[in-house]
């Protein structure tokens, strides 16, 4: 198997060991993205940190600060995957901090003031137990199907639906894809429900899993119409696999 990089084909033992990984993401000039991403996922997971560790003393409510670590987590990995196993699409958009619109923004900011307020009126809420671990352990799961599915996916993997079939895009069935269709949406929708459990976040946790039900049940069909067009064997990979999202697919 090859990896388009730019110009250049690496084969698969190529990667990173022989190729510097500023060169094989950005062989053709500038390193300044390798940077931000260097630093800004550095900077986001040691924000994290700091004020877990500055929660914890005061207040003794970690999982807030844990939320925010499993985001930055998260938005580190988009793109550290994308320039490892997707090269051509590792720019910037790879973080998916830009793209996501509107509700995404007032979805996160919702679920901080949830927690804040219920920390405030109802500690009891937030008390560290076997939810916790729940939704640490959804976290967790969603985080590790995600990242696989774009490692697996590789080069066939984008941030956005392709409507028109690209040069070398096969169907990939093997790998995570062999047991789950849409792994990277099983990975976010555990992920985001996942948060909500671990903050003891009941009204999130609700309002989470409805909204990511209705988006992906819409985005799974509209997907799915354009895969079928691509590939004739679709139809009977679609029969063996499975969604993992309750009552899609
Ligand atoms: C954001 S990715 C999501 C991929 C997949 N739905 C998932 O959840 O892992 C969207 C792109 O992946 C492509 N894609 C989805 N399933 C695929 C598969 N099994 N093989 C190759 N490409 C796939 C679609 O054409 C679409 O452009």
């Amino acid at each position: 198997m090859t990896y388009q990089s730019h110009q250049r084909h690496f084969s698969r033992g190529e990667l990173p060991s022989q190729v510097s990984f500023p060169a094989y993401l950005y062989p053709s000039g500038s390193y300044a993205l390798d940077g931000i991403a260097t630093r800004a996922g550095g900077l986001g997971v040691v924000f994290a940190l700091a004020l877990n560790a500055a929660w914890t003393w005061r207040n003794g409510f970690p999982q807030l600060p844990l939320f925010v670590a499993c985001l930055a987590f998260f938005h580190f990995m988009e793109f550290w995957i994308t320039a490892r196993y997707n090269t051509r699409r590792g720019k910037v958009e790879a973080f998916i901090l830009t793209s996501n619109g509107a509700a995404y923004n007032i979805a996160h900011a919702s679920a901080i003031i949830e927690a804040l307020v219920e920390y405030y009126f109802f500690p009891q809420l937030k008390a560290l137990n076997w939810v916790t671990l729940v939704g640490l352990f959804l976290v967790i799961i969603g985080q590790t199907a995600r990242t696989l599915a774009m490692k697996h996916a590789g080069s066939n993997f984008s941030h956005y639906v392709v409507t028109e079939k690209e040069a070398g895009h096969r169907l990939v069935t093997e790998g995570i894809y062999a047991w789950l269709r849409h792994p990277s949406y099983f990975g976010y929708y555990w992920w985001a429900v996942g948060t909500q459990v671990m903050l003891g976040n009941p009204i999130c946790a609700l309002g989470f899993a409805a909204f990511l039900w209705m988006f992906f049940s819409n985005r799974v069909k509209h997907e799915e119409e354009h895969l079928m067009g691509f590939f004739r064997e679709y139809s009977d990979y679609r029969k063996r696999s499975w969604v993992g999202i309750p009552f899609i697919g």
